[in-house]
């Protein structure tokens, strides 16, 4: 059997969406949490010194959405044909644009800027790319009718959509009683079985 190892840090970050597909696919893997000094140990001997890291039989594997991409595609979540995948890459793509957006913002919170500049860049970079951002995941919903953004199925698009929405929420971004399509398409992605066991018995875990 193929033994699986997904190394991190204990945070949601950029390994949540693999480990939610492993649970979802219902297959077994180690889920490595690791602290600052196994990383420093660690890091010198990873392909690009950055977590997270997917060894498969000990041969290591880096870049969180290759490692998403290609267990969605083994486990059955990448789309149900070509023009699928194709959707639910670009979903991901656009995702990763938005988040981009974001860097500033955190670079700020890092960088310990001024409450003032803070309050400009949260006001005049994040809500907008958060408005556009909104908007094209709308069109979406609302030209596929399933509920999901692609096809008729569960894909991790929903799954990296869904965990971006609950980041937003909770940084105050985004109120789900304001968004009606989003607010039923969040609720759908996490009443899913699989996908709600896992968020119940998940270790606490950081953004
Ligand atoms: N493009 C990479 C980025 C990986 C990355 O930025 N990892 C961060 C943790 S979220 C890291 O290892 N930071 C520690 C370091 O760079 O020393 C991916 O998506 O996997």
């Amino acid at each position: 059997m193929v033994h699986y190892k997904l190394v991190y840090f204990n945070a949601r970050g950029l390994a949540e969406i693999s480990r939610q597909l492993f649970h979802l696919a219902g297959v077994e893997y180690e889920d490595h949490r690791i602290e600052d000094q196994e990383f420093a140990e660690l890091k010198p001997n990873l392909p690009t010194g950055q977590v997270p890291i997917l060894y498969i039989d000990n041969v290591q594997f880096s870049q969180s959405t290759a490692i998403a991409r290609y267990l969605a595609r083994k486990f059955g979540f990448a789309g149900k044909n070509t023009e699928e995948e194709l959707l639910a890459d670009a979903i991901v793509d656009t995702f990763k644009d938005f988040i981009e957006s974001f860097r500033k913002f955190v670079v700020g919170v890092l960088t310990g800027e001024s409450e003032e500049n803070m309050k400009k860049i949260r006001e005049e970079v994040m809500r907008p790319a958060v408005k556009t951002y909104l908007t094209y995941l709308n069109k979406i919903l609302e030209n596929n009718k399933s509920g999901y953004l692609v096809g008729n199925e569960l894909t991790w698009a929903d799954l990296v959509v869904a965990d971006n929405l609950t980041t937003l929420i909770t940084a105050e971004f985004l109120d789900l009683k304001n968004e009606k399509t989003l607010g039923e398409f969040h609720r759908k992605i996490l009443e899913t079985e699989k996908l709600k066991e896992w968020l119940e018995k998940r270790p606490v875990t950081r953004f």
